[in-house]
């Protein structure tokens, strides 16, 4: 059995993220072409858009009102020559109040919009990117950390579920604000706006440049999560504490973790703190322009200028409400640089293109072939593996009829378990073809190929779930008939009866709560349920005991009879009734024939015979 396992230790060799490494090699998109596929994600809710845009454009005309009422308020109602008039300046009051409550209401629906669209399309981006990664070929998940995987999906898409609901009601929102802010400033004075905008211009080119600064933190941060991620990933799983703790290496799998931790930590503080003092900045800026407007106020009224205390007292009321906006505006345009580090990651799997997927035309398995499987002049190279290297299956051919039991030996290493993944496709063949049901299986359907072919590996994977829901996950309508039938067969059913919850008990993670024995039998049960043409049983015994292992071995004889089945075997003990048996030495068939045949012709299988049984 190969190992599953890409990447290694993260410690110890660099991280298994091949997409970010390619990342770093490759030009970083352009933010155009990144706006533009972040605004797609949008496109399927333009209604619910469009409605927001239209509420904040209300709420943005009604907020012009309340400063030129103010100056009303000021210039008629307070302060008109013969004392205040109660009559006007009650109406202003009134109308203002009802104006906050309405944009106020306005704000809590629009609210409510924007959270919606924001997390659906957040929502369906995690979605396609799983169903993209389900997509992608076995080499990419043996080269890839599973806790770098995680990361993209948890940690990435995340990471930009802020943002999404955050800008549009954020961009929009505060554009409209700031500019019905300058309209009606400009309508106050316009001298005094370009006193209260001069600066301006400064600050967005300011705001650029910590915008990039933190992107650059961002990705790094990111980069860190999902090594952090990786290792809890590795160390905390059960076959992972079980070999740290078998090897005394929890405290370096801790000091390791707190590395990575502390790393993490100072990326963290630096995000925060980038931008800060540009904030404080702005802050200082805008919060000093109204003492700016008095002074040029004055200046402008001792030059005869009209200006009266209503206009001064209004301008800076909305100079005022123009901050938040302001910064608003800043804020989202830096979470939006900062954001798409994240978002190129996010695509970055998105664009992974399958090496293996169905091919246009591709068909249906053809029935009345069923079962026959068939290698012609195979060669198989390992995608990582150097050119220069011999290839891992080279020049493979042979036929395994229909219902006929076939058995692969030879020596560890040899490429027995490579050629059961040709069959379905779990890697495709470098020259030469892989039929089965007498087409090559590139040009058959993945649904139609995989629903006709059982496997039982040598490491039994069980979710955690009920054995009867692991069970379901090969035929989920089954019924408890079904599943009693096919555990019976399997020679499991009275062990499972015999746990107190039966059907019901856990399996724990992996199935680690079981014996390897039973995990196998279970595994049977489940591939009987699917009751596929073509079983491939890949060192299905080599685990277990001797009683074990003829447990599972009448599971197993149960289990082929009917259907074509393909056994991997160390044992030589195990496929002494085979049809055929294959031994495959260095990549290539060295012999084949029948048990008697091959002990005749006194080959290799002759001496591993010898060996085994001596
Ligand atoms: N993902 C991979 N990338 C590169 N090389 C691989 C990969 N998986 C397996 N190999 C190599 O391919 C060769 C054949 O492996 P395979 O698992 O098919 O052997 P096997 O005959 O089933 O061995 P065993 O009896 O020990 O299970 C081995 O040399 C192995 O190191």
């Amino acid at each position: 059995m190969s190992g599953m396992r890409g990447g290694g230790h993260p410690g110890r060799v660099s991280s298994g993220d091949a997409a970010a490494q390619k990342a770093q090699n490759a030009e970083a998109p352009r933010i155009p072409d990144l706006l533009k596929r972040i605004g797609d994600l949008f496109a399927p809710y333009r209604s619910q858009l469009t409605v927001t845009i239209v509420l904040v454009l209300v709420s943005a005309a009604l907020s012009v009102a309340p400063p030129l009422l103010t100056k009303q308020a000021f210039d008629l109602g307070l302060f008109p020559t013969g004392g205040p008039n109660m009559p006007v300046l009650l109406e202003l009051v009134g109308i203002m109040v009802l104006i906050w409550i309405a944009s106020s209401a306005l704000g809590v629906w629009q609210t409510w919009l924007t959270a919606t669209v924001g997390n659906k399309v957040m929502g369906s981006l995690r979605v396609r990117l799983f169903e993209h990664l389900q997509a992608m070929e076995l080499a990419f998940f043996t080269r890839t950390k599973t806790g770098i995987i995680q990361s993209r999906l948890q940690n990435d898409v995340g990471g930009v579920a802020g943002v999404l609901s955050n800008t549009i009601s954020s961009v929009i929102g505060n554009t409209v604000t700031v500019i019905a802010a300058f309209v009606s400033m400009l309508i106050l004075s316009w001298q005094l706006t370009i006193v209260a905008v001069i600066l301006l211009p400064v600050l967005v080119l300011a705001q650029r440049k910590v915008g990039q600064v933190r992107a650059r933190i961002a990705t790094k941060t990111q980069e860190s999560l999902s090594d952090m991620t990786a290792i809890t990933q590795e160390t905390l799983s059960v076959s992972g504490i079980l070999l740290a703790k078998s090897f005394n290496q929890q405290k370096s799998e801790t000091d390791r973790y707190a590395l990575e931790n502390d790393n993490q930590i100072g990326l963290q503080v630096r995000q925060a703190m980038s931008g800060q003092w540009f904030f404080a900045m702005v802050g200082i800026f805008l919060s000093v322009i109204p003492a700016v407007v008095y002074l040029v106020a004055a200046w402008l009224i001792l030059r005869d200028v009209p200006v009266t205390a209503g206009t001064i007292v209004a301008f800076t009321t909305v100079q005022a409400r123009l901050t938040f906006p302001l910064l608003g505006l800043m804020r989202v345009a830096l979470d939006l640089q900062t954001s798409s580090a994240l978002f190129s990651r996010i695509f970055e799997y998105l664009d992974l293109k399958p090496a293996i997927k169905d091919a246009p035309d591709a068909k249906e398995v053809d029935p009345a072939k069923l079962g026959l499987v068939e290698f012609d002049d195979v060669v198989f190279r390992y995608p990582d593996a150097a050119s220069d290297t011999r290839a891992t299956l080279d020049g493979v051919s042979f036929r395994i009829e229909p219902g006929q039991f076939a058995a692969f030996v030879g020596p560890s290493g040899a490429g027995k378990t490579t050629v059961s993944y040709l069959i379905p496709r779990l890697h495709d063949a470098s020259s030469g073809s892989v039929r089965f049901a007498g087409d090559d299986v590139r040009a058959l359907s993945e649904l139609s190929l995989v629903k006709n072919i059982g496997i039982v590996s040598q490491e039994t994977y069980l979710f955690h779930a009920s054995i009867g829901d692991n069970l379901r996950y090969a035929k989920p309508d089954a019924t408890d008939d079904e599943l009693v039938r096919a555990a019976k067969a399997a020679n499991i059913h009275a062990t499972i009866e015999s746990f107190p919850d039966g059907y019901s008990t856990l399996v724990g993670e992996r199935g680690y709560r079981l014996s390897g024995g039973e995990k196998q039998r279970i595994a049977i049960a489940r591939v009987l349920l699917k009751d596929p043409a073509v079983l491939i049983l890949d060192e299905a015994t080599s685990a277990l005991d001797s009683i074990s292992e003829r447990v599972v071995q009448d599971a197993l004889d149960t289990a082929s009879r009917g259907r074509t089945t393909i056994a991997i075997a160390h044992r030589l003990s195990t496929i002494v009734d085979a049809d055929v048996i294959y031994v495959v030495v260095a990549g290539q068939i060295a012999e084949s024939g029948t048990h008697a045949e091959l002990l005749a012709a006194r080959g290799t299988y002759w001496e591993l015979y010898f060996d085994q049984n001596a």
